[in-house]
């Protein structure tokens, strides 16, 4: 099966920045993936590109085998894309909308699944409401309904839940949770690393138009970043300074409290507790935090600031 999106040797130059330098990534058929990466990384250009709204200078860009240039019609209508920005006229009603996107697409006969899109995400009461009148949360939801009206196999949802209320985060994943299950690909950029963490298999994060990570979402947070140790400890005196041997480990010092950064496989919390021991000090508290994605994220991202 052809993969859900191709991107080989994607250059991209804006008159003053060179947006993609290269890029080349594959998503597969059915996965959920997410696009992650800071400000400016050029995530929305490459969506951009994928749903052929940007042009590109050099590379080769197909959505489940169809270029996006030279097959651009079959391209778009196996793509549904939730864009960042929320557009609308404000002359239309919910449901007129709706007809009219399927209208796009040729679609004549599309009201039952309006009318499941409109339940899924809760805007049946809206259905006759103007644009204009709703809450920026339903027109947000009015924009996903919209990116799905003609059952797109593949979908991207460029940054969804940025400035969602929290009941409506939990309904627009559940919903997306039941897309991707009934066999959706589904791509994902957010700013929210929890939200990436929680949802998706693999992750892509590109940085300055550059990939610099594509792994599984667990390889990812197994990379060999540090876990942070945080100690209470006994001693006669207060410490002043960290014991022998552990010092290049210690991050923090403060009276009795001591935070380790342990390195990952090589590092033991034993081999800590010995050579506390050995210096006469006893723990009389323990914690351990893994690193998490954000931690993976800040260290493959950090800019060298000029
Ligand atoms: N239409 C444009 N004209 C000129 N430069 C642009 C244009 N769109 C984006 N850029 C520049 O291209 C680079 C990539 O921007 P892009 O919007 O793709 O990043 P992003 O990863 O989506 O960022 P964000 O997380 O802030 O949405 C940035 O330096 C941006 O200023």
């Amino acid at each position: 099966m052809a993969d859900a999106i191709r991107i080989e040797g994607l250059h991209k130059h804006y008159p003053s920045v060179h947006a993609l330098k290269g890029v080349s990534l594959s998503v597969r058929s059915g996965e959920f993936f997410g696009l992650l990466g800071p400000n400016g990384a050029g995530k929305s250009t490459l969506i951009s590109i994928v749903a052929g709204l940007t042009r590109f200078d050099q590379g080769r860009v197909a959505v489940l085998g169809r270029d996006v240039v030279g097959d651009y019609r079959d391209a778009r209508r196996l793509l549904g894309v939730v864009p960042q920005e929320v557009v609308f006229d404000p002359f239309f009603t919910v449901r007129e909308v709706l007809r009219i996107q399927s209208g796009y697409f040729g679609l004549r006969r599309n009201e039952a699944w309006i009318d499941e899109l409109l339940d899924a995400l809760m805007l049946t009461e809206k259905a006759h409401a103007n644009m204009r009148a709703l809450s920026g949360g339903m027109k947000r939801r009015v924009m996903i309904a919209q990116a799905l009206v003609h059952k797109p196999e593949v979908v991207i949802l460029d940054e969804p839940t940025a400035g969602v209320d929290v009941e409506l985060r939990k309904s627009l994943w559940a919903f997306v949770r039941r897309l991707h299950a009934s066999g959706h690909t589904i791509i994902l950029t957010t700013h929210y690393l929890e939200e990436a963490e929680a949802l998706c298999e693999r992750i892509a994060i590109i940085d300055r138009g550059e990939l610099v990570a594509l792994d599984t979402t667990q390889a990812l947070m197994a990379r060999g970043i540090g876990r942070t140790l945080r100690l209470c400890l006994t001693t006669a005196q207060p410490l002043a300074e960290p014991p022998p041997g552990l010092a290049p480990k210690v991050r923090r010092l403060d009276g009795n409290r001591m935070e380790l950064e342990l390195t990952k496989d090589t590092d033991s919390i034993i081999r800590v507790l010995d050579a506390l021991r050995a210096q006469g000090i006893e723990v009389t508290d323990l914690a351990m935090e893994e690193a998490d994605l954000e931690d993976v994220f800040v260290e493959l991202t950090r800019r060298q600031r000029p």
